[in-house]
Formats: C-alpha cells, structure tokens, sequence
C-alpha cells in the first residue's frame, strides 16, 4: 500500500489547520500549484498540469501578538518542493514589512529555517512565525535592539495607515475585500478581461515600440477621485514617503494602505497583460512597489534616464491637463542599443503603458501645467531567482548614445556630451554604464575633476 503523496500530506495539514487555526491566523488558501516554476536554474512555465511533483504554494495571512509591533495583517508564501518534508518549504513575506531578521527579498535569515529544528510541518512553521514577530531569532543585545528598530518601523507605519482611514475621502479605494469596480475601468478593457480570451486582450494593446505598449485602464471620472484622494492624504499632514530619492513629490500608495487594493490589482488586471506580453518576466507577478508621481512647473519637472528595480512596469496617466513631459524610451539594459533612442511616448489620461523594467526610459521635462501618474513596479519572484535575470550580459555598444537617451545618475559618459543640470554636478565621476568591456569604438570617459 502506497501511503500519502508529499501533496496530500500538505492537504491533510492544511485542513488540520483550517478546521482548528491559531488565532493568528487570519485566513488560509488552498494549497495550489504555482503558475511558474524554476527548472535547473530557468523559469520554466507553467508548472504542469496538477502539479503531481510540486511545486505547490500555501498562501495565507497571519499577524504578530496583539500590542506588538506587527499587529497588521501579514500575507505569506510557503513553497513547497517534492524533496518535503525533508527540505523545509521557503517563506517569503508577501507584502512590505520592516523586520531586522528579513533579508531584502523579505525571505527570514537562515536562522528562522534552523530554528524549526528539523520540524517542517506547517503547524510548527506557523508557529515559528508567530515567534519570529514576537521576538529576536537571535537574543544579543545588538540584535535585541535592532529587531525593536525594526519593529518600530513596522508599527509606525501602521499606524500612518490606520490613522488615515478615519480620514479617507473614497474609502472604496482601500477596500480590498470588495475590490476594483466595473465602472473604474475603460468598458473594452473590463470586457476584454472578463471574457477571458487573449486574443481580446491583444486588440486592445499598442505596440507603441518594441517592448512598450499601452492600453486603455481607467475612466476619467475614476482618475479625477484617485488624485482628489492623494490630495485629501497630502491635506492630513500625514507624513508623506516619496516615491524614491530623485521625487521631491508624489507619494508611495502602497504606505498609505492601498497596498492589499493593489495586490489584487496586480493579480486581476496586470497579471494576465504581462502574461500575453513578457513571457518569462511576467509570467508570474508576486509583489510590488506602488507609487504616484508628479511633475510641474517650479518643482520636480522630469526624470532622468533610468532602468527600475521592476521586472514589468505599468505606467498610467491620471491627468491633470499639461505640456511637454514625453515618455523616452531607449534600448534594453545590456543590449547594444540600449542608449539608442527608440520612442517618445505621450501621455493620455486614463492609458496605461507598460515595459520591461529593463527598458531604459526617462520622462522628458514637463513644460505647462501639472501631470501625475500612478506607477507600479511588479516582480516576480522566480524570474529573480533565475539566471536569466542574475546574469545580465553587457554587449559592446556600437556607436555614441543618442543625447535623449543619456543618463546623469548612470552614465560615464554624459558630461562628454552634455552639460549637467543644475544641482546634479555631484554625480559626476560616479556613473557604471557602460561597463568598461562594452564601451562603443571613440569611447572617451569624462574626467572625476572636469567641472561644466
Ligand atoms: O514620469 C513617468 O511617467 C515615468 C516615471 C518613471 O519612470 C519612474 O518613476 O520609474
Ligand atoms: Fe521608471
């Protein structure tokens, strides 16, 4: 007689625990097999049919003691591989969450998995959980202070959360439970989706250059609430986090508690676009980084050339009415062209473009009025363990960039052909791109000292 597949073995636990949880746990899905799975070192996708040899995923949600510094609810990954019970399943935190024992990746230290002393039933890994937002994994006084520094973050920014629902003008923004309305979005897109047909979805895409497309997102009416809202948070005096070091405005959403709205975003809307459209990259969508950006006259008018710490990007247009303030698109980090000018992009409001965080892009200065757009930078876990993603090869350029497509904050380059902004002269000497090996045939690095 064969006894349990290491996949019922899991079943039994998960119903175990669903008929009797720990009052921490929130909820608990069922066990399903992942859309993606990495086979020797490659995203292969998707996973085979029922999933008879793993991998599986349990997603569930958990929150720390009551008067502690993790009181929020706590979205959880376990992945599980056929070699279970033996290997432990890897945990990833799937939202933001400020603890000193996560690494960057949000996946606990080697010491969480060695604390489980070799007991890798679910129950026992909840419970280990439950302990790693209780107390240090590590007692020491250093390690005692820094998992209260990072606790304390955590809580303050839960706190800037919960004090701004009593303020909330559309509170049906934040609410994840009933999630994104019909008539928020552009009818085509909406029936598109819901058909469920891909061939729908295409029709509605543009390819506005290779790798850059865009769509129809959201209705007007749904743009002009969403900014009324960032306007109402600006009016609280809550403290603002910017998007990232190079806005001096605009606004993380995703700290101001839209994160859980924008998950399922990510899941209903993003997921199957980048599916149709990046094949590995997007192929499984996991986490994000949510933001709203803004631009005018007198404050923050443009921004650099860049790549983001993106896997897919989508970027829409929330308005409000202004000039000037393109989309440059260039080439693909690496590729030979990838400072070769390729498009310019113009922003419509309520359309979404979308591309490879890869892509090297900048917005070009804004020249009347005000814009703002609500960008969301996806990663996909898996793509980010794979070679593919790790080992970027850098190939020689061929020629002088195009001047759209040079970068301060990059480039080794740039004072050779232009002069810097004012304020940004600090960034001279400090460029990586091109890396030496790449460098296209006169290449000619700016001196550390050269001044205009
Ligand atoms: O302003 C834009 O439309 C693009 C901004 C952007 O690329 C970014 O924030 O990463
Ligand atoms: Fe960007």
């Amino acid at each position: 007689m064969q006894g349990p597949t290491v996949r019922e073995s899991i079943e039994a636990q998960v119903a175990e625990l669903q008929r009797s949880p720990p009052d921490y746990l929130v909820s608990l899905k069922p066990l399903q097999v992942p859309r993606t799975a990495l086979v020797q070192q490659e995203v292969m996708y998707p996973c085979p049919e029922g999933g008879k040899n793993g991998p599986w995923e349990l997603n569930l949600v958990m929150r720390g003691p009551p008067g502690g510094n993790y009181v929020n609810e706590l979205p959880v990954r376990l992945e599980f591989n056929k070699d279970y019970p033996a290997a432990a399943p890897s945990v990833n935190f799937m939202c933001i969450i400020h603890h000193f024992f996560l690494n960057d990746d949000n996946n606990p230290f080697p010491l969480f998995y060695e604390s489980l002393r070799g007991d890798h039933s679910v129950k026992n890994i909840l419970k280990a959980l439950y302990g790693f937002l209780t107390k240090p994994l590590h007692p020491c006084p250093s390690c005692d202070a820094k998992f209260l520094q990072g606790g304390e973050m955590n809580a303050e920014r839960v706190q800037i959360i919960e004090s701004y629902k009593k303020q909330q003008k559309y509170p049906a923004l934040f609410d994840a439970v009933t999630g994104w309305r019909e008539e928020w979005f552009q009818p085509e897109l909406f029936s598109a989706l819901a058909s469920k047909s891909e061939d729908a979805l295409r029709d509605l895409l543009t390819e506005e250059a290779p790798g850059v497309y865009s769509f129809p997102l959201f209705r007007e009416d749904f743009c002009a609430m969403f900014l009324e809202e960032m306007d109402n948070f600006y009016a609280s005096g809550l403290p603002v986090r910017r998007p990232n070091s190079m806005n001096n405005y605009g606004i993380i959403v995703n700290e101001i508690g839209m994160e859980r709205m924008i998950d399922v975003l990510q899941q209903q809307v993003l997921q199957p676009i980048s599916a149709l459209l990046f094949g590995e990259e997007g192929a499984q969508l996991d986490r994000h980084h949510c933001f709203m950006v803004q631009y005018k006259p007198g404050e923050d008018l443009g921004l650099d050339m860049h790549t983001d710490d993106s896997d897919v990007t989508y970027n829409v247009c929330l308005g409000k009415e202004f000039e000037g303030a393109g989309l440059t698109f260039c080439g693909m980090m690496g590729a030979a062209d990838h400072r070769q000018v390729s498009h310019v992009y113009q922003h419509v409001k309520g359309r979404c473009v979308v591309h490879l965080g890869r892509k090297r892009h900048g917005a070009d200065d804004i020249t009347s009025g005000e814009r703002r757009n609500l960008i969301i930078w996806n990663t996909s876990l898996n793509w980010r363990r794979s070679k593919a993603y790790r080992e970027v090869a850098f190939e020689q350029e061929a020629s002088a960039p195009s001047l759209q497509c040079l970068s301060y904050t990059h480039d080794r380059d740039y004072g050779i052909y232009k002069k810097y902004p004012p304020g940004r002269e600090g960034f001279q000497g400090h460029g990586w791109c091109p890396p030496s090996s790449s460098e296209y045939p006169g290449f000619k690095e700016e001196p550390w000292d050269a001044t205009e």
